[in-house]
């Protein structure tokens, strides 16, 4: 499969000294309980690339994606272990402040979840409780560039005041990538972020992945592998816990080095 990019992306190559790592994982394990969801992993996100994670279902993917930002934390039972580098900074390093950690790392879900406030709220919500700013007409201006960056602005600057909740799925789901931008973050991790959403809103998220390239790094989980196709500039292929393989997109889809990862991508299983 060679599906094109939305747009001349740079053609990385691998490894790409001007990719800058922005989140360095070493050799990281994520338990639930006593079962190992995640063995031993190690990968370099860049900065300025969209990374994509495929693999079959149960493959550790959304786990692995969650202990970059601390989300397992919520989950009782969880535990990492291995060291996760932000800048060069351990995340699981005791004194870690995890509510800043989450907006220096903003999560968008498989499943819109705007808050039951109006438009403006949802996205005024973390800039005021992060202390970014209280004054109404600097969180107007924050509001309105947000909502730009996230492509939902002509569609909803009449009705501010309207509940996030009544948008449809595909808007709903900009509103919660605005949301994440909203705390000026430096990272994106996106689970599956189309999944609910129909082909149209689905090339709407696409697109708009495409525009944020470059300003944020931006981790993608997806089933699809002609959305990585689409999105990505680097490809992760997981199985079983592990990163099988790991390269540029293209060559991930066109030329793996692996047996499994040939097998998934022309769809032998998974
Ligand atoms: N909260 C949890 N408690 C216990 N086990 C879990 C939990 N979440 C995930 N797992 C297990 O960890 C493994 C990895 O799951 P994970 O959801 O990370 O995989 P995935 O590749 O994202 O799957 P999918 O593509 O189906 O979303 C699976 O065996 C799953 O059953």
């Amino acid at each position: 499969m060679n599906t094109p990019a939305l747009s001349p992306a740079p053609t990385p190559t691998f490894p790409d000294p001007v990719a800058e790592a922005k989140i360095s994982a070493k050799n990281v394990s994520v338990f639930y309980g006593a079962k190992r969801a995640i063995d031993d992993v190690s990968i370099d996100i860049p900065k300025s690339y969209v990374t994509a994670f495929i693999g079959p279902s149960g493959c550790g993917k959304s786990t692995f994606l969650r202990s970059l930002n601390r989300m397992n934390d919520t989950i009782a039972g969880a535990r990492v272990e291995g060291e996760i580098l932000l800048d060069g900074e351990d995340i699981y390093r005791s004194g870690m402040d995890v509510v800043q950690l989450r907006a220096r790392v903003g999560m968008v879900f498989q499943k819109p979840n705007p808050f039951p406030k109006s438009i403006y709220d949802n996205i005024a919500y973390g800039p005021k409780i992060h202390g970014i700013t209280g004054s109404k007409s600097e969180l107007d201006g924050i509001v309105e560039t947000s909502l730009q960056r996230a492509g939902l602005w002509d569609e909803v600057k009449d009705r501010l005041s309207d509940s996030g909740t009544a948008l449809s799925g595909g808007q709903q789901q900009r509103l919660c990538i605005a949301r994440a931008i909203a705390v000026d973050p430096e990272v994106i991790l996106m689970d599956e972020p189309c999944s609910a959403l129909d082909p149209i809103a689905t090339a709407r998220i696409e697109e708009l992945i495409d525009e944020l390239r470059g300003r944020y790094a931006i981790v993608i989980v997806t089933h699809s592998m002609q959305q990585a196709a689409r999105v990505s500039q680097r490809t992760a292929f997981f199985h079983i816990g592990k990163i099988v393989e790991y390269g540029t997109t293209s060559d991930i889809f066109t030329n793996p080095r692996e047996e499994r990862t040939k097998d998934y991508i022309t769809g032998r299983y998974g």
